[in-house]
């Protein structure tokens, strides 16, 4: 039987109060790619990815995952990077494995364990004195040691110093299944477009441009981060010119 597609937007919208932070998203994600969801601040990228992981509801329209409604399946199937650290303070990263072990069967502990001797991530350390970007690592590591089918990473390697973000980066790709599709949202583009194999472009909440990263390249003979660049630039506010403050 032809499975369904591991994630599908079908006319969904999200407000805010008056704020529309989607608007009529329709877009399918297939099963085994490494996709980057792409957009300027507040285009809606934590947003579609709230979606998937069903921590909010649409407004409007549908959404599935593995066709299926998000809820208590979807979840089991779903690893999620949220955009800040969720651990209690005392807890040590042995803490934290054993918490993962016991709440997800998906768990690789050893895997995990691998990842944090590679990064020189000392088992007894505390959250409390870690630094920010080994807190990141250690969250990363725990959500790539799972063996999900859709693993969302928001804002995976932002305060992560660039040499941790190659090993980090090689860790994704080579480390989920391949039957498993990774998400990632970013503003690194220059850093992460190596490992795409599709880009989505978000802008004021609509879904711009999904294309494969090989297509992008031979159309228009530029890197990601220059495509983007040209798609989102802006018009610099210069005194003067065109006689705006006069
Ligand atoms: N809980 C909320 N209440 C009100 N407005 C919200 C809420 N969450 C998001 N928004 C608004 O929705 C829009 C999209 O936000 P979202 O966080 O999805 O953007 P983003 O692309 O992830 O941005 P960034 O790159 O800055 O993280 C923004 O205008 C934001 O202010």
């Amino acid at each position: 039987m032809k499975k369904a597609p591991l994630a599908e937007f079908r006319g969904v919208s999200k407000g805010f109060g008056k704020k529309l932070a989607l608007d009529n998203v329709t877009l399918t994600i297939g099963r085994g790619k490494v996709i980057g969801l792409l957009g300027p601040n507040g285009s809606g990228k934590t947003t579609m990815i709230k979606l998937m992981n069903g921590l909010i509801q649409p407004t409007k329209g549908e959404l599935f995952i593995d066709g299926k409604t998000p809820g208590v399946y979807t979840k089991s199937i779903v690893s999620y990077l949220p955009d800040r650290t969720y651990f209690a303070d005392w807890m040590n990263v042995k803490d934290i494995l054993s918490m993962f072990d016991e709440f997800y069967e998906d768990f690789d502990r050893s895997k995990a364990e691998k990842m944090c001797a590679a990064l020189n991530i000392d088992k007894e350390d505390r959250i409390k004195t870690m630094s920010k970007g080994t807190r990141e690592k250690v969250q990363l590591i725990l959500v790539m040691s799972r063996n999900a089918q859709l693993y969302l990473l928001d804002e995976p390697i932002a305060g992560v110093d660039p040499a941790a973000r190659d090993y980090i980066l090689t860790t994704i790709i080579n480390n989920y299944n391949e039957e498993g599709t990774v998400i990632l949202s970013t503003h690194l583009i220059s850093d992460i477009e190596r490992v795409l194999d599709e880009v989505v472009f978000i802008k004021e909440g609509k879904v711009v441009r999904h294309e494969t990263v090989d297509a992008i390249k031979e159309k228009e003979g530029k890197s990601i981060d220059d495509v983007f660049r040209d798609t989102f630039r802006m018009v610099p506010f210069a005194r003067g010119v065109n006689g705006n403050d006069r």
